[in-house]
């Protein structure tokens, strides 16, 4: 019934500007906190009804234009033979770390089967959501999943990342193409239970140059979005600190590209090219500050993004789990109310 996620998408005309958060599902919730407390991370994301709900929990508090299915970019890691854990308080773990050749040659080019639990909450979401606004599927991208699979958690440096990279060239391509492979059939599977568009996350590939980016990534991400074109549904490409990439990004694809808050909406527009739809770009961090200045930085946000079709408002990366509830809503608010024609 609401289309004007799926619209701006497709570089249609909306009736106003359409909004959703990256992590709109989470801890800054208190019907998040408190299926939380009763589950862990990985109870959530396995069990379909729980990552369903989940899913709504934001769509029955606020009038967003899109649902993100509750999951995480790191369950295909596991499901290719890392041991994953949500350690409290300090993020992701992977107990046993891709560093050699062999460790490459170990991991499971799965079908995405084994992730079949992502697909059934997809489809009882979309149930759930009864048509009130659009589902999206998502995925991490290969260089982010290595970054997490190779230094065995986040990274400042990446310094083992890199070091592969750099020293063993082959074995980096051969863990990139693996990851592709798993990820364009995890997120084929998707579409195919019914997530209406995809994300793919590369949130990390930001730490590279740009001569790095089109050598150690580019094809493999170029892969994956060729390998969906046929699938027909909008396909957003997001990273963090791609300023400087951004042209190599709209290269490797994606219908959508989504941009942080360090660069003006208006100039990553121009280095993607107006031939694009994107998403962005409000620095999750004005979500603390007073409505005043919300406001003043929606405005100038939708500004810069006025008498062009193809804009969907968002975060320039994910909500903070201690933002104001209050002000997330008034955000959204502000986006409908300033920009309704
Ligand atoms: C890098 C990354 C991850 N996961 C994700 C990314 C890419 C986006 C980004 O860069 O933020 C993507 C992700 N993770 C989660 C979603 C759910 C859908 C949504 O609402 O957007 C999505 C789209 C749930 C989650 N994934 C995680 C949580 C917190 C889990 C909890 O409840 O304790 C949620 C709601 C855990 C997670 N998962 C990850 C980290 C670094 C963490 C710990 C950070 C934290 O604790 O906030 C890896």
């Amino acid at each position: 019934m609401n289309d004007r996620f799926l619209k701006a998408c497709r570089r249609e005309p909306v009736d106003c500007t359409p909004v959703w958060f990256m992590r709109q599902a989470g801890r800054y919730m208190t019907e998040y906190r408190s299926l939380r407390a009763k589950h862990s991370m990985l109870e959530l994301c396995k069990t379909p009804e729980l990552a369903a709900q989940v899913t709504l929990q934001p769509i029955e508090r606020f009038p967003l234009d899109a649902a993100i299915i509750f999951a995480d970019i790191l369950l295909p890691l596991e499901a290719m033979g890392l041991h994953l854990e949500f350690a409290e308080g300090e993020g992701p773990v992977i107990h046993n770390p891709v560093r050699e050749r062999a460790d490459v040659e170990r991991l499971r080019l799965i079908e995405g089967g084994e992730l079949e639990y992502v697909c059934d909450a997809i489809r009882q979401a979309r149930q759930a959501l009864h048509g009130r606004v659009p589902l999206i599927g998502f995925a991490g991208a290969p260089f982010t999943l290595a970054s997490y699979a190779i230094e065995g958690g986040g990274s400042r440096n990446y310094v083992l990342t890199k070091s592969i990279m750099y020293r063993e060239p082959d074995v980096w391509h051969k863990l990139m193409d693996k990851l592709a492979r798993v990820v364009t059939g995890y997120l084929r599977r998707q579409i195919k239970a019914g997530a209406q568009a995809v994300q793919l996350f590369d949130s990390w590939v930001g730490c590279l140059s740009a001569g790095d980016y089109t050598e150690y990534v580019l094809p493999h991400v170029q892969l994956i979005f060729e390998g969906l074109k046929r699938e027909g549904v909008p396909m957003i490409h997001f990273g963090t600190g791609t300023t400087a990439i951004l042209k190599h990004m709209r290269a490797a694809g994606g219908d959508v590209i989504g941009v942080d808050w360090r660069v003006p909406l208006d100039e990553a527009w121009s280095l993607i090219g107006h031939d694009r739809a994107v998403q962005g770009n409000l620095d999750p961090v004005a979500l603390y500050g007073p409505l005043g200045e919300i406001e003043r930085r929606v405005e100038d946000i939708l500004r810069r993004a006025a008498g062009r079709l193809g804009h969907i408002f968002n975060l320039g990366h994910g909500i903070l789990p201690t933002t104001p509830v209050e002000h997330v809503e008034a955000a959204i608010s502000m986006v409908h109310k300033l920009s309704m024609k």
